[in-house]
């Protein structure tokens, strides 16, 4: 997508064929960095720290960075060594199991020799796929703003609620939940965004927002606790959101807060919709709450904020006591009985086994 008029993708190899850029978004909205990776614990430190983050780019640099380790040692050990390195860094998004496996899966077979070239064109592949699946996706919710869009008088706007960052700074271009408004912009249709400044890391505020901003696309940023009143009130059409891990029956894992966000859109009869690539379904889960292990993040990202100040400098701030204790679980499930629809690159499925199956017949 396009910062200040440029087409940027969030990843991308090098000249040299070897290193990867990224978007260094620890700083956004207020800092546009740029960092190169060039080794697999580059890779690792980039996920774990959340210089990149987002399921789907979660598991392309960590296919870049089983390519950087093939270009050190592409030995057997060497490749189980870079699957658990870089797997360790966050255990929730779905995608970095999906993309070491698929990778070892490949390289496995193949004469060491043989490996690191192949591992650098299959980690363009999954970028390339990435992004084909996201335009695919915003197809389909197109089609749902379309329909809600025909309901509405001449120049009503069609309003979105949607949390977190699931843009295309949370995949390698367009995004999963914003493709779809990326899409409705493209056609003209009158779409407002209401953007969840999502505590603790504030990717709402900080990622959301700009994103909405560098594409012209109407939004208000809010906090996370007006969403329901919002709902309440009838200001929003719809709520898409996206996801780290859903299961094979339709339960959706994603950034904490969106169970809330859910139960709201349910009690005020709000379609809550979710939009993901099939890489983020886990077949081999069926109750999210149960079986999916939620990230505890350091406390320090509940304790301080960052922001610019006046001067324009980039600073962290406390604003709780040093002697209160804290939790920073930062994902929730909301069950499939609350989602509306989940919104694949295959069409819209039913978030129940049976709607997946449907959609997947070849994995169900
Ligand atoms: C298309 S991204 C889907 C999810 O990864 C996104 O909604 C989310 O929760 C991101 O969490 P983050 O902790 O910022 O990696």
């Amino acid at each position: 997508m396009n910062i200040q008029g440029r087409p940027y993708r969030t990843i991308w190899l090098n000249q040299d064929g070897r290193s990867v850029d990224i978007i260094d978004q620890r700083w956004l909205p207020h800092a546009f960095r740029v960092v190169t990776l060039g080794s697999v614990e580059d890779a690792a430190v980039a996920i774990r720290d959340m210089w990149v983050r987002g399921a789907p780019l979660i598991g392309v640099t960590a296919a870049y960075g089983v390519a950087m380790a093939m270009r050190e040692d592409a030995g057997d050990a060497a490749l189980d060594a870079a699957w658990e390195k870089l797997h360790e860094t966050r255990p929730t998004a779905i995608n970095l199991r999906w993309a070491l496996d698929d990778m070892r899966k490949l390289l496995r077979p193949l004469s060491p020799a043989a490996r690191a070239a192949a591992a650098y064109a299959r980690a363009a592949e999954i970028a390339d796929e990435d992004v084909a699946l996201n335009r695919a996706i915003g197809a389909e919710g197109l089609a749902i703003i379309r329909r809600i869009a025909a309901g509405k008088k001449p120049g009503e706007r069609v309003n979105i609620l949607t949390h977190c960052n699931a843009g295309w700074l949370a995949t390698v271009d367009w995004g999963t939940a914003t493709a779809p408004i990326y899409l409705a912009m493209e056609e003209g249709l009158p779409v407002h965004v209401f953007v969840d400044e999502t505590r603790p890391r504030n990717q709402g505020a900080h990622l959301t927002a700009w994103e909405m901003s560098n594409h012209g696309v109407p939004h208000t940023l809010i906090v996370d606790n007006a969403g329901g009143h919002m709902m309440q009130h009838g200001l929003v059409d719809m709520v898409i959101v996206g996801t780290d891990r859903t299961t094979a029956r339709g339960d959706v894992c994603n950034k904490i807060g969106t169970y809330l966000k859910a139960l709201a859109a349910r009690d005020n009869g709000v379609p809550f919709y979710v939009a993901l690539p099939s890489p983020t379904i886990d077949w081999t889960v069926d109750d999210g709450v149960k079986e999916i292990p939620i990230e505890e993040r350091g406390g320090d990202e509940v304790s301080f904020v960052q922001g610019r100040d006046a001067d324009g400098a980039i600073v962290r701030v406390r604003i709780s006591p040093d002697a209160s204790p804290v939790a920073n679980p930062a994902f929730d499930v909301t069950p499939a009985r609350l989602v509306t629809g989940l919104i694949t690159e295959r069409g819209v499925a039913e978030a129940s086994r049976e709607g997946l199956k449907a959609l997947f017949p070849e994995r169900g």
